[in-house]
């Protein structure tokens, strides 16, 4: 059993919802702890993420939100800042699984959200433990 952090960045509640499920279940599945902890934005998860891990009260991380573009360039910047976030610290050693989905609108969203369609929130679950396999296979 391991304990793992999902950190969502609560942007659009009916998406998180489904993608927190989809995580959620896939871990709870092979018998591991998972707490939640929210956030405003994508843009706030690195950090958090950061600040969990030096706890040392975690095993890994999911990470969850959506970013949807709008007109400005504010998208490329919290899609592109997140996701750079979350690899920095993955190349820290952080066992983390990124389900911070950056759509073009809400359709895709939703197809990619709901655990009865792609299930991100469970492949994100899925990376993040893949990687805590990998931690211990070259501790
Ligand atoms: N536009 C989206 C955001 N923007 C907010 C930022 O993430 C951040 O909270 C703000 O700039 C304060 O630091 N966040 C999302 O998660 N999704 C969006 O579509
Ligand atoms: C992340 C975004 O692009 C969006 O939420 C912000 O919209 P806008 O660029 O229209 O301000």
């Amino acid at each position: 059993m391991a304990r793992f952090l999902i950190v969502e960045a609560r942007f659009y509640d009916h998406l998180n919802d489904m993608l927190i499920a989809g995580a959620r279940a896939a871990l709870e599945a092979e018998g591991h702890e998972v707490e939640v902890v929210t956030v405003p934005g994508a843009l706030e998860v690195p950090g958090t993420i950061a600040m969990a891990a030096e706890s040392d009260r975690y095993d890994g991380f999911v990470a969850i939100g959506v970013v949807i573009r709008g007109e400005t360039y504010h998208f490329e910047i919290v899609a592109g800042e997140s996701a750079r976030g979350i690899m920095a610290l993955t190349m820290d050693g952080i066992a983390i699984g990124n389900g911070i989905l950056t759509t073009e609108n809400e359709a895709q969203a939703i197809y990619r959200a709901d655990p009865k369609q792609a299930n991100k929130g469970a492949g994100a679950a899925q990376a993040a433990m893949a990687l805590l396999a990998m931690q211990e296979k070259f501790a």
